[in-house]
């Protein structure tokens, strides 16, 4: 590809000049930092741990927690519609993300939460928690510590990773699908589950996630958008490494 070019093989968009050159400040592509924001069922996570482990980089699920905190405020009897009582109780569980790609972790107050958060009480009432500015405002420091921390760099997936928890990332990649196809692929993990409720759920889920006052899920204006729609998980994990070599070409 010649210098300027911005072209879309297969689906995959190529830099050329769409992002600039990093600036004095950003983090070294030596220790690169790649931020992966998108509404649910887009593929985050499933290609984000496989970047990662690709690259030799760590890797965090941010979603996972704001699911760790939110289990947290049912088994201890907070109501999550209640944002006072949210904020109030915010710092008491201590949630710690284990970030190795290939057996990534999350334990709330030493015990493990990875099976607990993915309940679909908690899917319900995550979006609840999440919105509370409190809960971000700790979450966010959190995350932003694990990325500081992580000594060949990392691959942070979520909803704000790009606009607001990590805004120096070295590269951003916003991905879409339609709700369709991500109704689908939710359905297809939890066994039995009817792909119209899903749906409903989804867009559900995403309205709030994206209406929310506090750092709502938003694409950043540098980020590179991949619509995820009609690649399979293999295509959108080739794309996303060869953006990053690209960016590191680039910073060379
Ligand atoms: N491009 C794709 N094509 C088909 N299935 C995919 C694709 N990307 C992800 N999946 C599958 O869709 C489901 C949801 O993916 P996941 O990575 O958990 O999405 P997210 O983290 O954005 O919610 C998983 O079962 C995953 O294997
Ligand atoms: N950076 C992030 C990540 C997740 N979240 C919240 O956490 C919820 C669960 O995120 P997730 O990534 O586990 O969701 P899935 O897309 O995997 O279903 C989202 O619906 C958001 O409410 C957030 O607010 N900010």
């Amino acid at each position: 590809m010649g210098a300027g070019d911005s072209v879309t093989l297969w689906g995959c968009p190529h830099l050329g000049e769409a992002l600039s050159l990093p600036q004095e400040g950003v983090p070294t592509v030596e220790s690169v930092i790649v931020a992966i924001d998108g509404p649910s069922g887009t593929g985050k996570s499933s290609t984000s741990k496989a970047v990662a482990a690709k690259l030799g980089l760590s890797y965090l699920d941010t979603g996972a927690q704001y699911r760790a905190i939110t289990w947290w405020m049912i088994s201890n009897g907070v109501d999550v519609t209640d944002a006072e009582a949210v904020a109030n109780a915010a710092s008491k569980p201590v949630i710690v993300s284990g970030t190795d790609p290939g057996r990534p972790t999350i334990t709330v107050d030493g015990a493990d939460a990875a099976g607990p958060i993915r309940t679909e009480e908690v899917t319900s009432k995550v979006s609840a928690v999440s919105a509370v500015p409190e809960v971000r405002s700790l979450i966010t420091e959190l995350q932003r510590s694990i990325a500081r921390s992580a000594e060949h760099g990392i691959v942070v997936e979520g909803r704000d990773i790009g606009t607001t928890v990590l805004p120096d990332a070295d590269l951003k990649i916003f991905l879409t699908a339609s709700p369709e196809a991500r109704a689908a692929r939710r359905s297809g993990e939890l066994k039995g589950a009817d792909v119209q409720a899903t749906k409903e759920a989804l867009v559900k889920r995403d309205a709030a996630d994206s209406s929310r006052k506090t750092s709502p899920l938003a694409k950043a204006g540098d980020a590179v958008e991949v619509d995820t729609t009609d690649l399979t998980l293999d295509q959108v994990i080739e794309c996303v490494v060869t953006l990053v070599d690209e960016k590191r070409t680039a910073a060379k």
